[in-house]
């Protein structure tokens, strides 16, 4: 079973939990993508539910496929949150942002009763950091935080598109850091966060309620 359809089948799994009446988080990715193609089949069958898209491409995409949509300060509290990972442990921490949608990924997680993980089995990992870890920075501060972080030894790396900075749906740049060799995570996160200029962060640690993970021909569940 290849990658793709193993994010499809988890993201199908994820769909099952959303009933009429929810407001429902709308996550970012490309894993994502399939969750909101098939809440677009639902809704067209008549499922009656409202979303907040957590980017402006999930935003496109949910309009595409015929799915309401509202803002976050009208939603306040959503029922659900669905999202993909770029990684996650056993202990259910998460690194997201490999797609730039942090900031409003974390204000949608943290602002639901319920929030769920899609993934295929690729990003299930033993310890973060393999993947890079992604923060949104002011770019009024960007040069200084990247000159602080390569003293702590995080070898942050601006990240670019066809050479130029990658600007987030707020008008941020991306910065990549190396956490491998970091063993309190939630202590990192808790530096990165205190210096002005880092708007977040993408370690989603103790935010999540369900991961249903795509493996082979089954969807895999850990729950908290
Ligand atoms: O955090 C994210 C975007 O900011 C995505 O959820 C993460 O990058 C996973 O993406 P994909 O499902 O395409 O692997």
């Amino acid at each position: 079973m290849g990658l793709e359809q193993e994010k499809k089948m988890a993201a199908i799994k994820s769909v099952a939990l959303v009933k009429n009446g929810m407001l429902v988080g709308l996550g970012s990715g490309s894993t994502a993508a399939f969750m909101i193609l098939k809440l677009g089949e639902e809704v067209a069958k008549g499922l009656s539910i409202k979303g907040v898209p957590s980017s402006d491409a999930t935003a496109k995409l949910a309009r595409e496929v015929g799915i309401p949509l509202i803002s976050l300060e009208e939603a306040m509290k959503l029922d659900i949150n669905i999202d993909g990972a770029d990684e996650f442990d056993s202990s259910m921490q998460l690194i997201k942002g490999g797609g730039g949608a942090l900031l409003r990924e974390k204000i949608v997680a943290y602002n639901s009763k319920y929030n769920v993980i899609i993934a295929d089995s690729t990003k299930e990992v033993r310890r973060l950091g393999k993947f890079k870890l992604p923060i949104e920075t002011i770019p009024f501060a960007t040069k200084n935080i990247i000159g602080e972080l390569t003293e702590m030894g995080l070898k942050p790396k601006l990240r670019l598109v066809k050479g130029s900075p990658y600007k987030t749906d707020e008008e941020n740049l991306i910065v990549d850091l190396d956490i491998f060799e970091w063993d309190d995570i939630p202590n990192l996160n808790e530096m990165l966060i205190r210096i002005p200029g880092i708007v977040e962060t993408g370690l989603f640690l103790d935010s999540t309620d369900l991961i249903l993970v795509g493996k082979g021909d089954s969807v895999i569940k850990i729950e908290k």
